[in-house]
């Protein structure tokens, strides 16, 4: 990894976080000395293959995708970032852009005719105990675009097993590890003791996560990110994963902000922009 290939943003509260190019993908949040992200030790930092961990951006496809690889091209792609600048509270912000290319031509196209033409902004914004990514998609071309996406959040935490995640009770969610079928989350508070992997649709706008790294919570506002997904390897399969230690699944938690149990569709000219802010909360 060369410095040429991260971003870097720092508060002088001892905070700060970093982004890859590749993929976009922010890789280390340390919030007031406490790191608040989990990234494989196993992770590839070779520009071939995904990030283990950090918050890979997930586009245009969640999942198989026909097309292309799992989870679309978006985080294997190297993104364009402007200078660091600040917003207008002064607080550190960066920003990248990706557009189609040639690769990402021969994946996707528009009814095998022509190609998509798009424009893709990230915009990450470190705060006061906060992180703020924005995710934008701008429609270039002259037809419609319809596409899914996602923050793929990998949440370090001490004891997966100790971590709630709140506002889903209620709510439909497919259950991938059964087969795909739907059923209702019954439980107040979800909590992880086995290989869960679950798309929540129609979430509400903000989820509690607590007993993450340094016993904190995080809470997790999103805006135009309806759905939620859930998600733990498990023993079995963190084996079998080449980029993730045996060993690291109780240190990890996926609570991921996306749009995926449905398309989004932009007409042409169209801009779209999904949002999520998280927070720490320390618990006194
Ligand atoms: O291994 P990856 O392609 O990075 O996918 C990792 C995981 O991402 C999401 O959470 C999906 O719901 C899972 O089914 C998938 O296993």
């Amino acid at each position: 990894m060369t410095t040429k290939d991260v971003v870097t943003l720092e508060r002088s509260d001892n905070s700060s976080c970093k982004i890859h190019v590749f993929g976009a993908t922010l890789y280390s949040w340390i919030n007031k000395g406490e790191e608040m992200i989990f990234v494989s030790s196993k992770s590839h930092f070779d520009k071939k293959k995904a990030i283990r961990g950090g918050i890979p951006i997930v586009f245009p496809n969640f999942g198989p995708w026909d097309l292309g690889p799992q989870h679309g091209f978006a985080r294997i792609m190297s993104w364009n970032s402007t200078e660091v600048s600040k917003d207008e509270s002064s607080n550190p912000m960066a920003v990248f852009n990706l557009s189609d290319t040639e690769e990402t031509r021969k994946m996707w196209n528009f009814r095998h005719v022509s190609w998509i033409t798009f424009q893709l902004t990230y915009i990450v914004t470190l705060l006061e105990d906060s992180l703020k990514t924005d995710f934008i998609v701008k429609n270039v071309d002259d037809k419609q675009l319809g596409f899914t996406c996602l923050l793929h959040n990998y949440f370090k935490v001490p004891d997966v097993t100790k971590v709630t995640v709140s506002g889903l009770n209620g709510l439909r969610y497919k259950d991938k590890v059964r087969g795909g079928e739907m059923f209702t989350e019954n439980g107040e508070l979800v909590t992880v003791s086995e290989n869960i992997d679950r798309i929540y649709q129609d979430t509400p706008s903000e989820h509690i996560l607590k007993q993450v790294a340094g016993g904190c919570s995080i809470v997790i506002t999103k805006t135009e990110l309806p759905d939620t997904v859930v998600w733990n390897p498990w023993k079995e399969n963190a084996a079998s994963m080449s980029d993730f230690g045996d060993d690291e699944y109780p240190q990890m938690l996926c609570v991921e902000a996306g749009f995926v149990a449905k398309q989004k569709v932009l007409a042409s000219d169209e801009k779209y922009m999904g949002s999520q802010r998280l927070t720490v909360k320390q618990v006194v």
